[in-house]
């Protein structure tokens, strides 16, 4: 990891809906090849923050760029240069897996050529070259979040946005999922991930916990233990919610 470089900025970020602040002020930076977690308690902002971050929705106020682009006039060119993966719409389930490769594919122009050879590779890594003309639907969720990855990452963006991308499977599929998280960042990509698996935090080189739209901490998940004087980021993250319900 360069920690020198940074591939997001994010400088007073504002977000409302009419009168409700939905991201308070949020500041931060994200480097290149990072692992950068984003937790925080259901409504606590970070799908917002995130849809931002990917060019889906404007900020109400506050300087961002994502990969060198702006968040408020670059969103075309943002959108090319990420990989976005959500639990709810990544693949299409009534497709093939090799009709999805392709679907995807064309959306960010990968000629023929290369999307084949692409294909037969990735086919190759996750097992499935003999699954290939197999719906979606038809396979275990453990599967189709691994595809779903892979196809996230087939035009090889430099930044991926993964939202819950490990909901609803096993401690065991989900370490094999994180295998490939930290394969795509050896490669130099930076990952941007929403869990709520605290253990899943641990496998980040900083994580940042959100509560009520605001930032309450940042930092690596050893200093954050240490800061909080807690053996594990369940302990972390209780004590933060504790804090806020008591208006500390
Ligand atoms: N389009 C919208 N209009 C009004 N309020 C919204 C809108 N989108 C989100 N909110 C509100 O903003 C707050 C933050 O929502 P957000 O989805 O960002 O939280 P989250 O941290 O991603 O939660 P979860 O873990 O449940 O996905 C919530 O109170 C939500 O109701």
């Amino acid at each position: 990891m360069n920690q020198q470089t940074p591939v997001i900025t994010v400088k007073d970020m504002v977000k409302k809906f009419g009168s409700f602040t939905a991201n308070d002020h949020l500041n931060f930076e994200v480097y290149k090849g990072e692992i950068f977690g984003f937790l925080g308690a259901n409504g606590a902002g970070k799908t917002t923050a995130m849809r931002i971050l990917s060019g889906l929705s404007a900020p109400t106020s506050g300087e961002i760029t994502v990969g060198g682009f702006d968040v408020y006039k670059q969103t075309e060119q943002i959108k090319r240069n990420i990989g976005y993966m959500s639990q709810k719409f990544s693949l299409y389930e009534d497709m093939t897996i090799a009709e999805n490769i392709r679907f995807y594919a064309g959306i960010y122009g990968i000629s023929v050529k290369q999307r084949k050879e692409k294909e037969q590779l990735l086919l190759k890594k996750l097992n499935l070259e003999s699954e290939r003309d197999k719906l979606i639907a038809s396979l275990p969720l453990g599967w189709k979040q691994k595809l779903a990855f892979s196809i996230a990452i087939f035009h090889d963006p430099q930044i991926v946005f993964l939202d819950e991308p490990t909901g609803g499977v096993d401690p065991i599929t989900r370490r094999q999922f994180w295998d490939f998280i930290y394969e795509a960042a050896a490669e130099g990509k930076t990952i941007f991930v929403t869990t709520h698996y605290m253990d899943e935090a641990e496998y980040c080189d900083r994580v940042s916990i959100m509560v009520d739209g605001r930032i309450a901490a940042l930092d690596t998940p050893e200093n954050l233990k240490k800061q909080f004087q807690s053996e594990d980021m369940d302990g972390v993250f209780l004590k933060l919610a504790r804090a806020a319900k008591n208006g500390e």
